[in-house]
């Protein structure tokens, strides 16, 4: 690797604008042959969320990714989004359990569009056997894989049979892993985004690190076709973590899936918990990501999001910020 940076450290540079206003852009992606408002999906974390907030999602045209903490209540998840016209679009982990739950499936019909595999080191011989458990019990299901930070292992899971592959290990917000293990690609994700988009076949999904709606933007330009988002979609009103008061200021929780209070128990803790600040309504948050990303596709000098992949960008190593606050 020699070019090391990550989102902070671009910007990209704009091109000739070929539209007369920012709403002729279009940001919308199609992902597993369905088409979706946003190339953007929040992530599949408990206090992310929940069934309530999937619906919502589906409802109103954007991806989501339901998560795989509450296992017995898949079957009767899927069957209800699919009964209402919806996607299915669930996790699973490596598991035994979870080998059995996908011949269930299979023998019930039940079959989802979206399954992924949900697991801290996906380039593993577990990954690789149960892309290929799933590809042989439900081969339409569209099967996302991860997490993975290199060429390889995008190459790996992809040969194994995966649609898509989710980069990222390390980056996200509640993320300790960078800490507790020296691993990851925490501090470079833009740059092993980039490493792992230059060997993909398929598309990639870009997991964690996105701190602004720029950063959206950037994902594209160096070859994610999705981007999955924590913090950023925290704290609103639909979110599922818990509402607390603390010093006057109305928060919510977010934790790390890897963090003892997913996992009831201090065993290979690798997330941590914090609050953010309650934030309104998420379809208020989805409709400036979308104004950005139009934005953004103005900027690109193009009507599309693939107008982003092509534009040229800078290096400002630390810079882009000139000290300020993100926000
Ligand atoms: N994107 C990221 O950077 C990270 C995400 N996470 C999230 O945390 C959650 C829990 O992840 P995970 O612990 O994998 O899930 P599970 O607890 O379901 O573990 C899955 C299986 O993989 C094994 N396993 C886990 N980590 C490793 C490893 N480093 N090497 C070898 N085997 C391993 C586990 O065994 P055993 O526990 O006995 O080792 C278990 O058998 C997931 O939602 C994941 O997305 C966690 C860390 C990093
Ligand atoms: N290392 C860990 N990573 C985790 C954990 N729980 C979730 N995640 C990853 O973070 C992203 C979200 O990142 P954000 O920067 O947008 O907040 C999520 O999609 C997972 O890939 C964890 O406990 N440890």
């Amino acid at each position: 690797m020699d070019n090391v940076f990550d989102y902070e450290d671009i910007q990209l540079i704009p091109a000739k604008c070929i539209v007369e206003s920012r709403s002729e852009c279009d940001t919308s992606v199609t992902l597993g042959g369905h088409k979706f408002k946003l190339p953007v999906v929040p992530a599949n974390m408990q206090t992310i969320i929940d069934e309530n907030l999937a619906t919502k999602l589906a409802e109103n045209g954007y991806f989501y990714i339901m998560h795989r903490f509450q296992p017995e209540t898949r079957i009767g998840f899927i069957r209800d989004m699919q009964s209402r016209g919806f996607i299915a679009s669930i996790s699973v982990g490596v598991k035994e359990d979870e080998y059995a739950f996908i011949e269930e499936l299979a023998a019930t019909h039940l079959v989802p569009e979206f399954i992924t595999i949900d697991i801290a080191h996906g380039h593993s011989n577990a990954v690789i056997r149960m892309i290929q458990h799933i590809k042989k019990h439900l081969p339409t299901s569209f099967v996302i894989a991860g997490n993975v930070g290199t060429p390889e292992a995008v190459r790996e899971l992809e040969n194994a049979g995966a649609d898509a592959t989710k980069v990222g290990i390390g980056p996200g917000k509640v993320c300790i892993t960078k800490i507790k293990t020296g691993f990851g690609t925490g501090g470079w994700q833009l740059a092993a985004l980039r490493w792992c988009a230059k060997a993909a076949t398929k598309p990639i999904i870009a997991d964690g690190g996105i701190r602004t709606h720029g950063d959206i933007a950037k994902s594209v330009r160096f070859g994610a076709s999705m981007v999955m988002i924590g913090s950023l979609f925290a704290g609103h009103e639909e979110s599922p973590g818990e509402t607390i008061e603390i010093d006057g200021k109305v928060v919510k929780e977010y934790f790390g899936s890897a963090s003892e209070f997913q996992k009831g128990e201090r065993k290979n803790v690798e997330g941590k918990k914090m609050y953010v600040e309650h934030k309104g309504r998420i379809q208020d948050t989805l409709i400036e990501m979308q104004q950005d990303l139009q934005s953004s596709i103005s900027y690109a000098g193009g009507t599309k999001l693939e107008a982003i992949r092509n534009v040229d960008y800078v290096i400002v190593k630390n810079s882009i910020f000139n000290g300020d606050k993100v926000y």
